[in-house]
This record gives C-alpha cells, structure tokens and sequence, in this order.
C-alpha cells in the first residue's frame, strides 16, 4: 500500500481540490532571437498520465524547465494544483509540487539510501535536530511500500540503476510532490524492470499522483499513459485522449507535412573478400570470453545483450579504449574507425566547442596543412552534416550543448561519419532520437554500409537491431545466439534475456 506513506508526507495543498494538477496558459519562450515556445496553454488532471512528445528540438525540457521553476517563461502563466506557480528562486516550494526525474541521476552517490531520501526534507526532532532513528524508519517504510528490497543505511552508489530511479521518485513524493515528470525514465532500464516501473506508475496514479511522461519510444506511451500532449516547433498541435489518437494520428502530428524518411531494408551482403574488423578469441578481463566474429565490408550486424553483458566493454575494445586479450584487426592496419559512444556527455560531445568543431574535430587534418584550418572548408562539411542529418539549430556556430538532446546524438553521429570510416561502432545510436529522425538516422546508417562500411550497431533496442543484416547476442560475456534475417523479436528478446540458457540448465 502506497496511501499511507503518501498521506504522511508534507502536502503543499491539498491536491483533491484542484481538478487539475498543471495548468499553463500561453507559455512562450525565447532564446535571444529564438523562439522556441510559442503560447502553450494545456491543462493535466489530477491523476492523469500524460504524454508529452515532439521530435528532438520541439520544446519538450524546455517547458519542462519552466513547468519545473528552472526556467523563468518570457510570456504566460503556469498553475501547479490549482495556484499560482511559486516565485522562480523559492525552491522549496517548487519541490512541494511538481518534481522531474531525468536520465541524469541526482542521487548523490556517497550517501546512504535514507540519506538521499530525505535530502533538503529530514525530519526534526523537538529541538530542531535532525532525528536520524525517525529518518531511517521512516525510510524503511517508504522503501516496503514500493517493493523496493534495499537497506535504507546501504550507500546509493551501490544501487542498481532501477534502484536509484526508484529512490528520486520516493523522495519526490516526500517533499509532497503529486506531480512527477518522468523523463526518458526507461532509457537506461531493462525489459522486466520496465514492466515493474510501469507497475508502480499505475499504483501510484491510483493514489492521485500525476504522470507527465516523455519517451521517444511511442509504444510505451500507449501502454502507459491516457492522454497526450504534442508539441512541434514550440507550438502546441495536439492534446487529446490517447484512446482518439492512433500511431500514425500521433506520429503526424509530430512531423507535420514531412513525412519521415523510408527506413532503408536491410540489405543482404556475401561474406567474401576481407573482413573490414576481424574478432577473433576475444577476452576482456573477466567479463568477456572467447568472443569471435567478422564484419564484412557494406555489412550491418547487431550485438545485443543486457546491462552488464560485455557488449559496451567489446565496442570500446574495438576502438581501442580496453584493454583485452586475442585478436582485433581492422583490414588495413590505419582504416579509421567511427564511434558514437551511449553517454554522450561524459564521453561524447565537446559541449564549449560550436557544432561545426564538434562534427569536425576527427578530421582537421584534411581543412589544411601544417596545422591551420581552413574555416571555409571545415565550415562546408560541417553544414554538408548538419543538412544530411537534419540537425535543428539556430547556426554552425551554436554551442553543441544548447541543441536538444537527440540534436546532440545526431551531432556525435556526424562526427562519426565525418572522417569516411572503414567501421561504425554505434552504442544505442539513437537513444533519444524522435521517431522520424530515427529513420533519418537508419537511412545515413544504410548510405554509409552502401558505400563501404562495416558496421555494428551494440543496443538492445529492437527498432535499431531491425535494421541490421544479422544478430549476435551476448549473455554474461559469452555469444550465445545469432539470428539472419528470418528472426523474430521475440526470439531475440528471450535469447537477450538468457531464458534459454536458464531452460538448458
Ligand atoms: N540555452 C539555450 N540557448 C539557445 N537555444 C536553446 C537553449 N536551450 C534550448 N534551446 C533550443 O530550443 C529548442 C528546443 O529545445 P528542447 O531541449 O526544449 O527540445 P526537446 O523537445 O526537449 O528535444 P529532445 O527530444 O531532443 O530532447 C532547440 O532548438 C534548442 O536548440
């Protein structure tokens, strides 16, 4: 039972009075001369699970930002529960009422699970002292109501990744919020414990907590939310029940008159001639063993396995980021090799640097010699990327880090593709991609295998294993599996997942 820890918690008012959880009433929003919310007036209920979507750069954090007290709107009025949202700097207030969680944790890692729970909240003993025997019971409550099999004392940097979600989602609930937004909340989750995040939405709604979820993965939308909210360039095109609004209704609504690229087939290839990378008895420390495999020039092939299945750790060996034992071997010893690493900011982009720079700092050496860039040259390519990836911003100048999120991963995919590479080592390449730049991204994916690449798409994601010619899977370090071109999703689910290797003892 949720009810009792809810009603424990601080309210800031009392939440079954307002028929309506948020309100915004012609919000806009500027970036210098950019205007990138355009008077958005919408209304969520109380209870409601809302889905909030829009192609990369339609303006989704951005509302979020204002809905949230992070941003200030430069027009417009926002109502959280029925009242005026607080004054910008009053961030208690804020927590009081409205709480986002991101891809990025907030969890602090060197303090404990209770401690994290009650961080800004803990409560006070008589004496103004922070009652410590009360927090950790209280904790402990918290923790059995959600199912949640953790010690409160245990350090939050030993947490799994579903585990430190479900901690920011406690803790917003005991500084009161009733309205959580939840941000590409499965990005990082398996497929179980996505069914168990969704299990506790539910359970939740039912108390009277408030979802706004954002997902460029439009089946969980339908599985999870009741309505939705489309934005598209700032502007506000469709806010309706998600029972009146099919896939193909939503997916237009997104994209406007232009349709969505024609996702390239997958093409088949003959293995003869050279492999472009060669694999061969591959081991990385104890977590990988006897790996082997080759990649034929043109050919597309997915490795795809669970968190902590060595797949991440075999792409970052290729390109020479690991050390490992065996062999790996590209068909001319300088054939470049191209990257798109998963956590584009702790590895990826060069968020001071402008997005021509970013797209073009692997291949300087070609804009002029003895080390001067020629501006012209690198700005050409540059835009030459940005037009064939359908990158949205405002010049080639901009700083990569105030493009949208998914214009930041086309970014890191232009950059791979920008020195001409002989294999692509993509990592969940479209994470964060809208649907319809998804295709754009699979058809730049299809012209770079046409003209010669050998690529290897490392995901889980079954829209991006769709489009390779073969899958190999890999379970505790180990390929187990691969599947041609006659598979079947659910196949590829169950061998990713190890269930027949459980079955086989
Ligand atoms: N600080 C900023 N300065 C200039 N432009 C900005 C800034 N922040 C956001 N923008 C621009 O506002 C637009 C909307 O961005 P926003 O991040 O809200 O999109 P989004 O819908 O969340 O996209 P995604 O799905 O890719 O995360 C983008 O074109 C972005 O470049």
């Amino acid at each position: 039972m949720v009810s009792s820890v809810l009603s424990s918690a601080p309210r800031a008012t009392d939440g079954a009075a307002a028929a309506f959880a948020l309100k915004t009433e012609k919000v806009s929003r500027s970036f210098g001369p950019t205007r990138v919310l355009h008077d958005v007036s919408f209304s969520v209920p109380v209870g409601d699970s809302r889905a909030l979507v829009g192609r990369n750069g339609a303006g989704k954090s951005t509302l979020v930002a204002i809905v949230t007290g992070m941003l200030s709107p430069s027009a417009g009025v926002v109502e959280l529960a029925g009242l005026p949202a607080p004054a910008l700097g009053d961030r208690a207030a804020w927590r009081e009422r409205v709480a986002c969680v991101y891809q990025r944790w907030t969890v602090i890692p060197t303090l404990t699970v209770a401690e994290n729970l009650y961080l800004n909240s803990q409560p006070r003993n008589r004496l103004g002292l922070i009652g410590w025997n009360r927090l950790r019971e209280q904790a402990r409550a918290t923790l059995a109501e959600w199912g949640l099999d953790v010690e409160p004392d245990l350090m939050a940097s030993r947490l799994t990744v579903e585990q430190r979600q479900i901690v920011e989602i406690g803790r917003a609930l005991l500084q009161g919020s009733r309205l959580l937004i939840l941000d590409e909340p499965t990005a990082e989750l398996e497929r179980r414990e996505v069914h168990r995040l969704f299990d506790r939405i539910r359970h939740l709604q039912q108390s009277g907590v408030t979802f706004i979820y954002i997902s460029h993965h439009l089946e969980e939308i339908y599985e999870i939310c009741r309505s939705v909210t489309v934005l598209r360039d700032g502007l506000l095109v469709a806010d309706a029940p998600l029972g009146d609004m099919p896939k193909g209704a939503l997916v237009q609504a997104m994209v406007g008159a232009a349709a969505g690229a024609a996702r390239a087939a997958p093409v088949g290839r003959e293995t003869v001639g050279p492999a472009a990378l060669t694999v061969k008895d591959l081991a990385i420390g104890t977590l990988v063993q006897d790996v082997s495999f080759n990649l034929q020039p043109g050919e597309c092939m997915g490795l795809a396995g669970l968190a902590g299945s060595g797949k991440e750790e075999i792409g970052e060996a290729i390109i020479g980021l690991r050390r490992y034992k065996g062999l790996i071997q590209t068909a001319q010893p300088g054939d470049r090799i191209g990257y798109v690493p998963r956590d584009r900011h702790e590895r990826g982009i060069l968020p001071q640097l402008s997005i021509a720079e970013n797209l073009t700092v692997t291949v300087t050496d070609s804009f002029g010699r003895f080390g001067f860039i020629s501006p012209r040259r690198q700005n050409d390519r540059a835009s030459a990327l940005v037009r064939s990836l359908g990158i949205v911003s405002a010049s080639l100048k901009q700083p990569i880090s105030e493009l949208s999120g998914g214009n930041q991963q086309k970014g890191l995919m232009g950059r791979a593709l920008a020195s001409a590479p002989k294999v692509l080592v993509l990592v969940s390449p479209t994470q964060g991609v809208d649907i319809a730049s998804k295709e754009a991204l699979f058809g730049i994916v299809a012209k770079a295998q046409a003209e010669g690449a050998a690529v290897l798409i490392i995901s889980d994601d079954l829209d991006e294993l769709a489009v390779c010619d073969r899958v190999q899977v890999i379970f505790r370090g180990r390929l187990t599996r691969q599947f041609g071109r006659d598979r079947n999703d659910e196949d590829i689910v169950a061998a990713i997942e190890g269930l027949e290797e459980e079955q086989h003892g």
